[in-house]
């Protein structure tokens, strides 16, 4: 029998992953055959040039695409096996076990910052729990929402919008949380703030985090660095200084070019 995730520590896994779009001439390889996995309490950057497959790799992860059906690709959330699963299915899954942070923020412009956050909650038909409450009020003092709560999105600068994502994919300390470059809006005290709550998470929570980034800087803060290279891991590092992150990153960008 194949091993499963749980016994390996893998709060997600990929085996053989391939994923193309279009046909013909217009035919573009995102990923190819890609296997790894996503240790859990562990906070993983995911980096790699443009067009590398970052996106692509996270999205189909967290089962909001699928990989070819045709490439023997599989995928695991914790350790059930997602590869065909129903919508339905998959919903109710991800509803309860990952959280996301899209690069656009997907924030409820009728809603204000408040039931943004609190959203997911409303989406499982409850209302959390007091120490729930407690945990959500230290998210948003930490990513200093406190003021910005009656306000709606169109009320919030693209930072405090990011803010608020954060806040709501944290909220209900989902088991796995994917994040698309959540610093990318943020300056850079604010951005220290959403890394160290990010790693606090994983470390004194045992949340696992998945980020996809194009900086340096915050790829510093992760335990872990993988590297995409045209939809193929081309390393995977322990924690990495800033300036070694950029110097792979120029090496990667030269060899593509
Ligand atoms: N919906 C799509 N239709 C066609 N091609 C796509 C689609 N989505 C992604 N691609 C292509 O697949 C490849 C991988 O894209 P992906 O968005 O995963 O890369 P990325 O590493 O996240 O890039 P970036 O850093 O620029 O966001 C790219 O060549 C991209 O053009």
């Amino acid at each position: 029998m194949e091993t499963q995730p749980s016994d390996l520590g893998l709060i997600a896994r990929v085996t053989h992953l391939s994923k193309h779009y279009g046909s013909g001439e217009h035919r573009v390889v995102a990923l190819d055959d890609v296997s790894i996995g996503i240790r859990r309490g562990e906070f993983t950057a995911i980096m790699g040039p443009s067009g590398s497959g970052k996106s692509t790799l996270m999205h189909v992860m967290a089962g909001l695409d699928t990989a070819d059906a045709d490439g023997g690709g599989r995928v695991w959330l914790g350790d059930q096996e997602i590869t065909g699963m129903r919508d339905a299915e998959l919903t109710v899954l991800r509803r309860r076990r990952v959280g996301f942070v899209f690069q656009a923020f997907n924030l409820v412009p009728t809603l204000d910052a408040q039931d943004n956050i609190t959203l997911p909650f409303e989406l499982d038909g409850r209302r959390p729990t007091r120490e729930e409450r407690e945990w959500i009020d230290s998210i948003v003092d930490a990513l200093g929402l406190r003021e910005r709560l009656t306000h709606r999105p169109h009320q919030l600068s693209g930072g405090q919008q990011q803010r608020v994502a954060i806040a709501r994919a944290l909220a209900r300390r989902p088991d796995l949380l994917f994040a698309d470059e959540p610093t990318g809006a943020l300056d850079s005290r604010t951005s220290r703030e959403v890394l160290a709550l990010l790693r606090d998470a994983a470390h004194r929570s045992g949340q696992s985090i998945a980020m996809v980034t194009h900086d340096p800087i915050a790829a510093s803060h992760a335990d872990r660095i993988l590297f995409l290279a045209d939809g193929r891991i081309v390393d995977d590092r322990g924690p990495m200084s800033a300036e070694d992150i950029s110097r792979t990153m120029l090496g990667m960008e030269a060899v593509a070019r």
